[in-house]
């Protein structure tokens, strides 16, 4: 994932997000280094006495919600009435999301959510997504589904494990291949191509989902909407 933002851009965002939070609200809680300072910073209001629900996009984000005291709860039980969630990349009203290998469960709570709003820092916008995009594909269809990214024009590769000897393995239990397409013209074309291929389980582009973004600086967050 971009890891150019700094700490106080990403705090920032996830903070400015946080607020739109309203009590009995239930929180779609996204993955990743920004989405986790909303997360903490719907634990201090719910300390403080706020009363909501939270829906974890990842174990990542099951973890940081239960340290901060915040009840969860299943898609089986409740609907989603706001997520806040994070991007590796911004285009129009497009992203570019799994930088963390958890775009499956989040592309299921954002997509359910009445508004999904994203937070980021400034290095995440473009004005044309080129980022890899990362497709969760069952593991005896890696080969199948890397063959066929290439028929499609992109550059699959398997994403290996840092702190471990071989693959990622998402929480699902499945691989993740990081797909590059170069400047992607047409994400809603490419997002279909993609969701077509037996064997994939998630593609990484979410395309005009997000309602709003939140983009934070050191000095303060610009809020500009996502979708018409
Ligand atoms: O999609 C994601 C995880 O699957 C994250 O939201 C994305 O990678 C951004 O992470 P960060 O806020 O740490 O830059």
């Amino acid at each position: 994932m971009k890891q150019g933002g700094s700490d106080a851009a990403k705090q920032a965002a996830g903070e400015s997000a946080a607020e739109a939070v309203e009590d009995g609200m239930v929180v779609g809680l996204g993955t990743g280094s920004t989405a986790a300072y909303a997360i903490r910073a719907i634990g201090r209001a719910v300390d403080a006495g706020l009363d909501v629900v939270g829906v974890p996009t990842s174990f990542q984000s099951r973890e940081l919600a239960r340290d901060c005291g915040i009840p969860l709860a299943d898609l089986d039980d409740v609907s989603v009435d706001l997520a806040i969630d994070g991007a590796d990349e911004v285009a129009g009203g497009d992203l570019v999301k799994g930088g963390g290998a958890a775009h499956a469960r989040e592309k299921i709570v954002d997509a359910s959510a009445d508004r999904f709003l994203v937070v980021a820092d400034p290095t995440k916008e473009a004005n044309v997504l080129s980022y890899p995009v990362p497709i969760e594909v069952l593991p005896m269809a890696r080969s199948t589904v890397a063959t066929a990214v290439e028929h499609l024009g992109g550059d699959p590769a398997l994403r290996r494990a840092e702190h471990k000897d071989g693959p990622v393995v998402t929480d699902n239990g499945n691989l993740v291949l990081d797909c590059d397409f170069g400047p992607i013209d047409d994400p809603a074309a490419l997002a279909s191509d993609l969701a077509g291929l037996p064997g994939v389980v998630e593609h990484g582009l979410f395309v005009d989902m997000a309602d709003e973004i939140h983009v934070g600086t050191p000095d303060g967050v610009t809020l500009r909407p996502l979708s018409e």
